[in-house]
């Protein structure tokens, strides 16, 4: 077991610490248990070698043997009925710790900033939360469980073998700290494999994740050969690598067979030898010894699992780890929500994404910048056309407005104060945004409407977002209206249906400001004007952005902006302070 999964644990072990002590404790009624008949299965064979010795008797020994065989025989149902509760507590207490530690490591993907996504794959960060989580619950659970068995039950045995012959005890227990040299060097090679296989475990989840995110690609351009191949490369590689680390695991649990085998024969040897020699002065002492020696093989068999899941949950503690201490960008230092009215001031702000390497020499890192000293102010309750040619920076804008990302130089203002003085969660509350890809959720049209304040919206509010997004007429014409489930089972929508649910999911909070980031391109001309008046109606105190290339359908705004190459090139107000 290693130190640094128990100080990982701990906190969550301190949680469950009375099932944890009743299940330690249960490990060591259940090892009394498990010797307690042993002697009698000793004193059991001198019986019967006495009355083979002397017929006559029989009779008086009768008694003792029928006590013998029953304590062999109940004692044991008894010892198996605390076993199965100690399993039951130490491995439904692991059940509630990787409970714990999923929702944690979801509660912090979940705080981590959009620049996180975009470094790691969705199916690495799967893994991590499915498989390593996994691995380090068969550690702290039925791992620690396994362990601890075989150290109490080992020295229950050792008592026991030293009080029959102590030069025998100390032949047999010999061979175990050489076995134990053995088991850390090949623990070593266990965990280089290991990092490996879960490395490439991650590798595969995101591999299928992608393909079938993209399966209308693949079918369109007839390239499920292409991928077939893809994935039996990486399933190959996989195979390989997990067969590697299997072939060590057999050797682990050859080598403690070989071992136990070792032990058989040295009570063999010098057991036999002091029998005849009159030092053992009964043969069901040697029978004792074996007996003993055979409780021990299932746990050491064991011993090589624990040892190989142990390394397995090193290397996920590891993985898990590297995560949970990314820090989020994003960080709200204001704890006190104040009133949002939707005032939206640019001041010279710069803006590049991660730094990316450079074309001519690798090592270095270049900083393209996406925005370049963008200045504007966009009084409350008006409406900005953000315009300009693909790629010039028009979604990033919206995306630093949404403080999804911070500015590198100059400072964005919302109602006067830094938008990072601004409480973070008050302030999303207060933002309705549309992106350029739909992204529904596999719920209720309903659900994805409401999301975020299911419970404090109530259905008429999902009704009128709907309404005023001109999707209600379609939502009706389903079979199950609001409560069609979207995407996978259920219902696909079409683009332009697709895009205003998203857009009445934006306007359902009454938000101060609206972001639509080329959010009307799948809806007709006459339905997006539709869609734009009824904005400007029920949403007039609003502060409104539209991010468009086309921007023939809207006709009233207050402020025209075009941007190139990450710059302004254009910049038309319109009666902004009135
Ligand atoms: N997450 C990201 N990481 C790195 N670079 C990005 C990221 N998002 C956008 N970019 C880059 O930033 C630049 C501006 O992108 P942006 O999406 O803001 O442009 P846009 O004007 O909205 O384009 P379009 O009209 O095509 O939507 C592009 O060169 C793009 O490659």
């Amino acid at each position: 077991m290693n130190g640094g999964l128990f100080v990982f644990s701990k906190k969550y072990c301190r949680k469950y610490k009375l099932r944890l002590s009743i299940g330690f404790l249960l490990i060591l009624i259940s090892n009394i248990l498990t010797l307690f008949p042993i002697p009698y299965i000793g004193k059991s064979i001198n019986v019967i070698s006495y009355i083979f010795s002397d017929l006559s008797n029989f009779i008086s020994l009768k008694k003792d043997i029928c006590i013998y065989v029953s304590i062999i025989l109940i004692v044991p149902i008894i010892g198996g009925f605390v076993k199965y509760h100690m399993r039951q507590c130490i491995i439904t207490t692991s059940r509630m710790i990787e409970f714990d530690i999923k929702n944690e490591i979801f509660s912090h993907y979940q705080k981590l900033s959009s620049s996180f996504y975009k470094k790691n794959s969705t199916g690495d960060l799967m893994n991590r939360l499915t498989e390593d989580v996994s691995f380090i619950r068969q550690c702290i659970g039925p791992g620690f469980m396994y362990f601890l068995n075989l150290i109490i039950l080992f020295f229950m045995v050792l008592m026991q073998m030293l009080r029959i012959n102590k030069v025998l005890t100390f032949y047999v227990v010999l061979p175990i700290p050489i076995l134990f040299i053995f088991i850390y060097y090949i623990s070593i090679f266990i965990a280089k494999k290991s990092k490996k296989v879960q490395k490439f475990q991650s590798i595969i989840c995101s591999f299928i994740q992608e393909t079938f995110s993209g399966i209308y690609i693949i079918k369109l351009f007839v390239s499920e050969s292409f991928f077939q191949e893809k994935h039996k490369k990486i399933i190959s590689q996989y195979k390989k690598k997990n067969i590697e680390l299997a072939k060590i695991d057999t050797i682990l649990s050859s080598l403690i067979i070989f071992f136990i085998g070792i032990c058989y024969s040295l009570i063999l040897f010098f057991g036999g030898k002091k029998y005849f020699e009159g030092e053992i002065k009964e043969i069901g002492n040697i029978a004792e010894f074996f007996t003993y020696v055979n409780i021990l093989f299932f746990p050491f068999i064991i011993l090589g699992w624990v040892i190989s899941i142990s390394e397995r949950a090193k290397v996920s503690l590891i993985r898990i780890s590297e995560f949970l201490k990314i820090k989020p960008e994003i960080l709200n230092t204001n704890l006190v929500k104040t009133r949002i009215f939707g005032k939206v001031e640019f001041k010279n702000v710069s803006f590049f994404y991660c730094p990316q390497r450079s074309l001519y020499n690798r090592k270095q890192y270049v900083q393209n910048y996406t925005l370049s000293k963008i200045s504007f102010t966009l009084m409350k309750g008006k409406t900005l056309i953000l315009t300009g040619e693909t790629g010039s920076g028009k979604t990033t804008i919206g995306r630093l407005i949404s403080r999804l990302y911070d500015p590198k130089q100059g400072e964005i203002l919302v109602d006067n104060l830094s938008l990072k003085d601004h409480n973070l969660y008050n302030f999303r509350k207060n933002i309705g945004y549309v992106p350029q890809e739909s992204f529904l959720f596999s719920d209720s049209i309903y659900n994805n409407i409401a999301i975020g304040s299911i419970k404090k919206i109530t259905p008429c509010k999902v009704y009128n977002a709907a309404r005023i997004a001109m999707i209600e007429n379609d939502i009706l014409n389903f079979k199950n209206r609001y409560e069609t489930i979207i995407g996978e089972r259920g219902i696909t929508l079409s683009g332009g249906q697709k895009q205003r649910i998203c857009i009445a999911r934006a306007i359902i909070k009454n938000p101060k400001i609206l972001i639509f980031d080329d959010s009307f391109s799948a809806i007709d001309q006459k339905t997006r004007r539709e869609i734009i008046r009824y904005l400007k109606k029920e949403l007039k105190y609003s502060t409104i952005i539209i991010i468009t290339h086309d921007i023939s359908y809207i006709s009233d705004f207050d402020l025209f902006i075009v941007l190139k190459n990450g710059k302004i090139s254009k910049i038309e107000n319109h009666n902004i302070f009135s």
